[in-house]
């Protein structure tokens, strides 16, 4: 028996039971561990839910603190079912003195001022267990779905209305607990005002001041919010964006923007409060105020932004996963897609969804699934390269009768590097020649072990074709699920991923959203990096127009002012001015961006980018004309870690054979950059790779890769001699000429092949000789030089084993300026 299988029967979440059976001493390492007989009778003889529930239930310190008079006498109803016992451990109530910068820390507990003992002294807080704090309701953080029914948002006449939580009641039904003052209605509206601002908390209970002790509260709140303001205006350092306007920067520094307009005027800087100045211009005006300014470091701004919806984790709720399909071509990821479609239940539809956006969302036992329906790596690659993890798990397809292929490899690397969690689904076991053992002994070289050969990756043999272990994957994919425990803000303004977006000449920007937290609703203001936009109109994976979407959802929306980009994150703006000024100042900034480049990592520049802090890992893909030699380099380069510089070096990605585009990508994706060991790139890699940026080192013997990557730590690499590919040449015939040797009738590809370049011959991608030039023929003439779209004849120094198809590249060394 499984972990999982008997946390379901004692009706417990997997993670809590796991821990329950650890803490009884059987060693499980987590839901997935198997649980011997003998171990599982150990269980069942001494495991007493009931006593368990209740020692959580006498942990609960209001006890200890409470007298039960404080308890309410009845919990209203809903309370009462949300306080099942195994739905959440109660909190610790804590008393305490706040001081006023912690208020925000506790700002998300409940907050209740202390009953007035007479020797209280304001600010004196109590926090209690939120499940034992009488009437206020709060939305399920456990178990259950929001209902985001599009179909009953867009009946009701108040927008976002469902999905509001239900405001605290603050009329509190204990008396004890009932403001005692004679101002009732005042102080009843005040509460009511009170809730409208998220959870506020209060700490002075001024209900029972006496008019002196109001005074003494005044006296002291003025010298506290003098305090403040002197401490405010005591602004030592501030962080500012780029491309500030002079009314937010003087907002910062705590003056008058005219002291602001005046220091830049005698700068010569003639500037009006919304004007935007650059952040060289801003931190001359913070010198001046003495004030040290860091530039605001964007995407870190937009992970803060993320964060706040993941802060206050009582009032988080479940959100269904986000799945990506990925496997080796041919493996059967469409396939399984369709099957996953047609297994869905959802509409009941025949047929499954008829899909019409680039992900759906499916309902197995009363759950949903989202996914992502790019198979393969492109999405991966896209939405990674941005910095955004969309996938919540990767769903690995291998081929039975085919075993791990590059591609599997490729997309096990992928997932790895993201951090997200593989399931294994180990496809077509209706052929004949299918071997799923043979897959799972494969799969255990890439640190894949299935969880019966005692690993705890889940492998589940499927028949995509037959539609057989369809509905088994899928729960897998909900255990998994559970365990990463998934969740979300139900209430908040969206925050989410663009899938994919174009332009349609009739409705404008198309753009398929992930909407990965909060809520969005139709007219909202949404903000993709540069481009933002009104959300004209939303539509769901079924086509229907629906008016808002919840943590999860993919909708495909009109309305952005240009088309943005797949991968990049979107979030909802307050109002359409903010998020115009966002997308203007990000256009501002990827210009400015664009125009100081460093460009991605790169040997040369190593030891910059370093000493600048912006690498701490040298990320390296490995391509290698053989396994040794591949192995040999990994293990030598992985002792490179062992750095004074402290930079890890790690191979993400290592394989034989010609590098591909889909190495240049990963490498683009994780900004890392390819070692070729004897191999070169493939036309297609060669292109991307230039475009991308992607620095392909090429190299035949081991100790010099090692010596360069070890150089460039350490800043010494600056290299006088760099080489320079010149042209290429495809062999298209050979000849015997007697006194020469083999000559190759060839055709120059590209470039220009010159008389006295250096000559590579490639064999499959892989260089198989180098040399000189022994001969450059134009017809029966010499040749100094042969241009791209001409043939020639081509000998090569000591090699006479060319063959048709081979390609030739030529090269100089070329002298590199030292800075
Ligand atoms: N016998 C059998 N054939 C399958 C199964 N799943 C997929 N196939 C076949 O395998 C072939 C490839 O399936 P696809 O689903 O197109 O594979 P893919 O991985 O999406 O391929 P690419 O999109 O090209 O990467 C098709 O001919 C499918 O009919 C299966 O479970 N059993």
């Amino acid at each position: 028996m499984r972990v999982y299988d008997m946390a379901k029967e004692y009706g417990f979440q997997s993670k809590e039971f796991a821990e329950i059976m650890k803490g009884m001493g059987i060693p499980v390492k987590n839901h997935m561990s198997a649980v011997t007989a003998q171990q599982e009778k150990y269980f069942r003889n001494n495991f007493n839910k009931e006593a368990y529930l209740n020692s959580l239930n006498d942990k609960n310190p209001s006890k200890k603190e409470g007298p039960k008079k404080e308890q309410p006498k009845k919990q209203p109803k809903e309370q009462q079912t949300k306080n099942k016992p195994n739905d959440k451990k109660p909190e610790i109530i804590t008393e305490r003195k706040p001081l006023k910068q912690e208020a925000k820390k506790v700002e998300n507990k409940q907050v209740k001022p202390k009953e007035n003992k007479g020797n209280d002294e304001p600010g004196v807080v109590v926090i209690y267990d939120k499940d034992k704090k009488p009437a206020k309701k709060k939305p399920n953080a456990g178990n259950k779905h929001y209902n985001y029914d599009a179909k009953e948002e867009s009946d009701s006449n108040v927008k976002g209305e469902k999905f509001q939580k239900k405001k605290p009641d603050n009329k509190t039904p204990n008396k004890s607990e009932r403001p005692q003052n004679n101002n009732k209605k005042k102080n009843k509206n005040k509460n009511k005002k009170d809730n409208k601002k998220e959870v506020v908390p209060k700490f002075i209970d001024n209900s029972k001041r006496s008019k002196k002790n109001k005074a003494t509260y005044k006296k002291k709140n003025k010298q506290e919010r003098e305090e403040r303001q002197l401490e405010n205006s005591q602004v030592t350092e501030i962080t500012i964006m780029e491309g500030v306007t002079v009314g937010e920067l003087a907002a910062k520094l705590n003056k008058a923007p005219t002291e602001v307009i005046k220091v830049l005027m005698g700068y010569g800087v003639m500037a009006a409060v919304n004007q935007s100045i650059d952040f060289d211009t801003a931190s001359i005006v913070c010198e001046e105020f003495g004030v040290t300014c860091e530039l605001e470091d964007e995407n870190q701004a937009m992970d803060d932004l993320f964060d706040t919806h993941y802060q206050n984790e009582d009032e988080l709720v479940k959100r269904p996963p986000i799945i990506t399909v990925m496997g080796h071509v041919d493996h059967g990821k469409t396939s399984l897609l369709d099957a996953i479609r047609h297994t869905n239940v959802i509409s009941g539809e025949a047929g499954g969804i008829t899909q019409h956006i680039g992900a759906y969302t499916i309902m197995i036992k009363d759950e949903k699934i989202t996914f992502i329906d790019t198979p393969g790596h492109e999405a991966f690659t896209a939405m990674r390269s941005r910095g955004a993890s969309v996938t919540d798990i990767a769903v690995l397809v291998v081929a039975a009768d085919d075993g791990v292929m590059p591609q599997t490899v490729e997309a096990i690397n992928h997932a790895k590097d993201a951090g997200v969690p593989i399931i294994v689904a180990v496809n077509k076991i209706d052929k004949p020649g299918a071997n799923p053992d043979k897959v799972k002994q494969e799969l255990t070289e890439y640190g894949l072990v299935s969880e019966d050969w005692g690993g705890d990756t889940i492998c589940v043999n499927i028949s995509a074709k037959k539609r057989e272990g369809i509905e088994e994957l899928l729960e897998m994919i909900l255990l998994v699920a559970e365990v990463e425990d998934l969740k979300a803000h139900p209430t908040k303004k969206a925050i989410g991923t663009v899938i994919e977006a174009r332009l349609d000449k009739q409705k404008g920007t198309v753009a398929t959203l992930l909407v990965k937290s909060g809520v969005l609703h139709d007219g909202d203001i949404v903000v993709c990096n540069d481009v933002f936009g009104k959300v004209r109109a939303m539509m769901d994976d079924k086509g229907n127009k629906v008016k808002v979407a919840g943590p999860s959802t993919a909708i495909e929306i009109l309305g952005f002012n240009e088309v943005p980009g797949a991968g990049e994150k979107f979030f909802v703006a307050e109002n359409e001015r903010d998020g115009r000024k966002y997308a203007e100042r990000r256009k501002a900034i990827m210009k400015e961006n664009a125009l100081k480049k460093s460009g991605p990592v790169s040997l040369d520049d190593l030891f910059n980018q370093i000493s600048e802090g912006e690498l701490k890992e040298l990320k390296l893909i490995v391509k290698a004309d053989v396994r040794g030699s591949l192995e040999a380099l990994s293990q030598s380069l992985e002792k490179l870690n062992d750095n004074d510089e402290g930079v890890r070096v790690s191979v993400i990605h290592g394989g034989v054979g010609a590098i591909a585009e889909s190495d240049v990508a990963l490498a683009a994706a994780s900004n890392a950059l390819i070692i070729a060991f004897n191999v070169r790139p493939d036309a297609n890699a060669k292109a991307m790779a230039m475009k991308e940026e992607v620095e392909i080192r090429s190299y035949n013997v081991i100790y010099h890769v090692m010596e360069e990557i070890e150089k460039a730590l350490k800043g010494l690499l600056d290299p006088e001699f760099k080489e320079v590919v010149v042209g290429n040449a495809e062999v298209r015939e050979t000849f015997k000429v007697p006194n020469i040797g083999l000559v190759a009738g060839s055709y120059v590809t590209d470039g220009t092949i010159n008389r006295n370049d250096k000559i590579r011959v490639i064999r499959d991608g892989v260089v198989i000789f180098e040399s000189e030039i022994a001969s450059l023929k134009r017809f029966k003439d010499d040749a100094k030089e042969v241009q791209a779209g001409y043939e020639c004849g081509i000998g090569v120094e000591n090699f006479n084993d060319i063959k048709v198809g081979d390609t030739f590249e030529t090269f100089k060394m070329e002298e590199i300026e030292r800075e």
